[in-house]
């Protein structure tokens, strides 16, 4: 099946499905609500580096959760958080094991937790028969992420609110180096720090899709960049091969490369100190097939 979620049989009990990281090209911030959340403007595309997550429908009416994340308890646990999301929505009475193969960073603005809760989402959707549509994941996720909805809609696009407005889109599909600094950024503090400017004024959205994201910028970067020298680091250090940028709040930064060789030829000249990967830039979900 192209471009849409995998087809999975009534009598099927294990499905596997990948969980991509995303990049924001560029993150604009343009205001702030009354409830705190930021009114933004970004353009997220997908990475072929995923965590993966196997689910197994079991007789018992429960739902397991392995290996445990380390520093995040079950209930806390975003995977766990979208299946009590879902469970109201069943017509069966069955359980669900999990288990996750975890790559991606936490807390590095590849939106990783968001990514293992929309497949999730996805999964269950279908093994527990909840007959939900696509938007109606997308507003389900909402409630626990903003990046979930891109996630569950699997299109590389173009958002506005607090992220859940979106509009698809295609950007070019370059490969990056992803630099992965040995700190947690937690995205609550960056927004509520006093001197994130907020005042971005709000693009059309056009230009944005259309023009050369080189030409936007993430509103985030300075403000995570002077409180983690980690991440000033690493932008210094790949600014060397290309236009370094940081993805959602940090800690990750990245730049963009036209082939996988000149990726590879940057990335083995970066300081041994600097970890990263080489990833491909897709417009499409590893999640859709
Ligand atoms: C920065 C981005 O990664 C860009 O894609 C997202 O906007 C963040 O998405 P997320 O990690 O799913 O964030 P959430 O779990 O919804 O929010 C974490 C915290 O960030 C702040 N937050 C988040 C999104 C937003 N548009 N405005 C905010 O002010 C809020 O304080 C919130 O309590
Ligand atoms: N399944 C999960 N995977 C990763 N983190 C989780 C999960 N469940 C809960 N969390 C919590 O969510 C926090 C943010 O995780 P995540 O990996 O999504 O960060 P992020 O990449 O910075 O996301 P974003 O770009 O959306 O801000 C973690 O630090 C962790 O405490």
């Amino acid at each position: 099946m192209n471009g849409s979620y995998p087809d999975t049989t009534m009598t099927q009990t294990t499905i596997t499905l990948p969980a991509p990281a995303k990049l924001n090209l560029f993150l604009h911030i343009n205001g702030r609500r009354p409830d705190g959340y930021h009114e933004l403007q970004t353009l997220f595309q997908f990475l072929d580096r995923c965590d993966t997550l196997q689910f197994t429908v079991t007789e018992e009416d429960k739902i397991e959760i392995a290996p445990a994340i380390e520093g995040v308890d079950l209930q806390d646990n975003l995977i766990y958080k979208a299946a009590m999301l879902l469970k109201p929505h069943r017509k069966v009475t069955k359980g669900i094991r999990i288990t996750l193969d975890k790559v991606l960073p936490m807390g590095g603005g590849l939106g990783g937790g968001s990514s293992d809760a929309a497949t999730t989402l996805v999964a269950l959707n279908t093994l527990w028969q909840c007959q939900q549509s696509t938007a109606q994941l997308m507003r389900l996720g909402l409630v626990l992420g903003a990046d979930v909805p891109v996630f569950v809609n699997g299109q590389a696009a173009w958002a506005e609110g607090v992220g859940e407005i979106l509009t698809p889109a295609k950007p070019a599909e370059p490969w990056y180096i992803v630099v992965t600094p040995n700190c947690h950024v937690n995205t609550g503090e960056i927004f509520s720090h006093q001197r994130l400017t907020r005042d971005t004024p709000k693009l059309k959205i056009a230009p944005a899709l259309e023009g050369d994201v080189k030409n936007y910028r993430n509103d985030c970067e300075n403000i995570v960049s002077e409180l983690y020298p980690e991440v000033k680091q690493a932008l210094e250090a790949l600014n060397q091969f290309g236009n370094s940028r940081l993805t959602g709040t940090g800690a990750c930064i990245f730049a963009a490369f036209d082939t996988k060789e000149k990726a590879e030829s940057a990335f083995s000249k970066l300081p041994k100190s600097i970890k990263g990967f080489i990833s491909k830039g897709l417009n499409s979900s590893p999640l859709l097939c």
